[in-house]
């Protein structure tokens, strides 16, 4: 089944190819868990999805680090004016809220944005889960601004939201993983557009990578 082999490939550090659904967004996402990522992974994600490359983390450790959604952020800021507050996006075209919060870099990184700096900040964050201090961690040991979107899964998951930012969430606590993923958009350098699925499958297959469709994980996650 499609859903043991993305379990056995992420438990290894590999990548799972992730397709949401027709009525969303339509795109297929490269994930991987954050706590095995490395350079390598994020020049893959560059190179062969080129979307942008962010960390999904789950409910729970989200709130341990008090992070809050960025449209919330905005809009209950004071420096921006009412006028200005109109652009906030609190609502997708497709329907969903968007679950960016900050983006954050490690206070070892230089400039953020290179694979080895990517790396750092993504698999430092997946270390501080395990952390028994990590708000206190977390505050020491990152800067805002930085290169890596937080991305906060909804309490619940798939019964919530079924974006790519809860769905590789779920993927990685079925696989008994630390609920923190980076996941980055394929998109097609032929089209200008996502990567269709029929072409994301074609990749997945060859390359030997587990390709799940989101409307097979939904249906698994209401009877498991
Ligand atoms: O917009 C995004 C962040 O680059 C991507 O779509 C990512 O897949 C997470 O968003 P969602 O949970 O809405 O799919
Ligand atoms: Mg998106
Ligand atoms: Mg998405």
């Amino acid at each position: 089944m499609a859903l043991d082999d993305a379990i056995a490939s992420l438990k290894r550090g590999e990548f799972v190819l992730l397709y949401d659904s027709g009525k969303r967004e339509n795109e297929v996402d490269m994930v991987v868990a954050a706590q095995f990522v490395t350079p390598e992974h994020i020049s893959r994600m560059r190179q062969n999805a080129g979307g942008l490359i962010c960390l999904a983390i789950g409910d729970s450790f989200a709130k341990s680090l008090n992070l809050q959604y960025m449209h919330h952020i905005l809009s209950r800021s004071s420096d921006m004016d009412s006028d200005s507050k109109q652009m906030i996006m609190g609502t997708a075209p497709y329907g969903d809220h968007p679950t960016f919060s900050i983006s954050i870099n490690h206070k070892q990184t230089y400039t953020g944005i290179t694979d080895k700096d990517r790396a750092l900040t993504i698999k430092e964050m997946a270390n501080l889960y395990r952390s028994s201090n990590a708000k206190k961690e977390f505050i020491s040991s990152f800067a805002t601004p930085g290169h890596v979107p937080l991305l906060l899964a909804s309490n619940g998951l798939l019964a919530k939201r079924q974006g790519h930012t809860e769905m590789s969430v779920y993927l990685a606590e079925l696989a008994k993983l630390s609920p923190v993923t980076a996941i980055c958009e394929m998109m097609d350098a032929q089209t200008y557009s996502a990567l269709s699925m029929e072409k994301a499958q074609k990749f997945a297959k060859e390359n030997a990578i587990p390709f799940i469709d989101g409307k097979e994980l939904l249906e698994f996650s209401k009877v498991h």
